[in-house]
């Protein structure tokens, strides 16, 4: 992948197609669930989890060899049409078979073992409550992709959760007070002075919130961001 456009894509209550029913699939069957999406798995046989999954109704599975034909069936039967597809067999050719069938249909498609075949990778991720920082390599080395998650998450703890949730509590704040644009602007710039994390992590963020809410309510303005940095 040369110069890959990233993106963050919504997929609730989408239909996900996934071939193949090992290690790889029930890693990417987990992030996709956790996502919302719906999942129908072609596989002959599959892990543990993944059969657990189906007993408990959380997968649609076709338990068979993937064929093309299959798929029409699959399509027109249970869901109106896959919003992506994900070849993890272990077999090469099935996967670019499912590779060909996915682009005819204008399908995007996911490779595990073909980035170059692949519409879209899948990146290494560190979550805090909204915040997401996704790592890639493009392929180069997926575990590198990992290590560098795994450090990154050393420098974002927990804190960085409650912080954006703040922020974001704020900002609809202002946005609903403040008419002038460029204002508002300064203020979300200005609101990246506040030491919050410090606060939320020694326990004084709590009435600190209140007292600036307060003083943000009688007076919606620059000066009173300013005037919490530091405080
Ligand atoms: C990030 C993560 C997300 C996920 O899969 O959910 C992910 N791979 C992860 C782990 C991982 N993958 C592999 C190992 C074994 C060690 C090693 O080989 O390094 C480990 C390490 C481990 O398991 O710990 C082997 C491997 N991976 C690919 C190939 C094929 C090839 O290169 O040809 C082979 C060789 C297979 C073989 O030859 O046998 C291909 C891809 N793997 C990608 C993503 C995409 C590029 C990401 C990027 O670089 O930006 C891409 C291109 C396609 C895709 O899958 O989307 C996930 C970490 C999740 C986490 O953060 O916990
Ligand atoms: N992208 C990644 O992150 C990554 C990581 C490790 C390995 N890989 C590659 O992914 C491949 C899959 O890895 P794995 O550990 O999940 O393998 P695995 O052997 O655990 O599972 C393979 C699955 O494919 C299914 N399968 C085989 N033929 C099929 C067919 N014709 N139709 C439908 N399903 C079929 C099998 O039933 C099995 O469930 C590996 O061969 C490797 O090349 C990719």
């Amino acid at each position: 992948m040369r110069h890959p456009y990233p993106i963050l894509l919504d997929v609730r209550n989408q239909h996900v197609l996934i071939v193949g029913g090992g290690a790889v699939a029930l890693r990417k069957v987990r992030a996709l669930l956790e996502a919302g999406a719906k999942i129908t798995v072609i596989s002959p046989t599959l892990t543990s989890e993944l059969e657990d999954l189906e007993v408990r109704g959380e997968i649609v599975l076709f338990r068979q060899n993937y064929q093309a034909e299959l798929l029409s069936s699959v399509v027109s039967s249970r869901t109106p049409r896959f919003l992506l597809a994900i070849a993890a067999t272990n077999d090469q050719a099935v996967n670019h078979l499912v590779y060909e069938d996915m682009a005819a249909l204008g399908i995007p498609v996911n490779i595990v073992d073909q980035p170059e075949l692949s519409r879209f990778i899948v990146p290494s991720v560190v979550r805090r409550g909204k915040l997401l920082i996704a790592v890639s390599t493009g392929g180069a080395s997926p575990s590198a992709a990992r290590r560098i998650a795994k450090e990154i998450e050393l420098s974002y703890g927990d804190e960085y959760e409650m912080y954006l949730d703040f922020l974001s509590e704020v900002r609809q704040y202002v946005q609903q007070r403040v008419d002038d644009k460029t204002m508002r602007q300064r203020m979300f710039k200005e609101m990246l002075e506040w030491d919050v994390l410090d606060k939320i992590r020694s326990g004084s963020f709590g009435i600190w919130k209140q007292e600036m809410f307060a003083a943000l309510a009688r007076k919606p303005d620059i000066e009173t961001i300013q005037a919490f940095s530091g405080r």
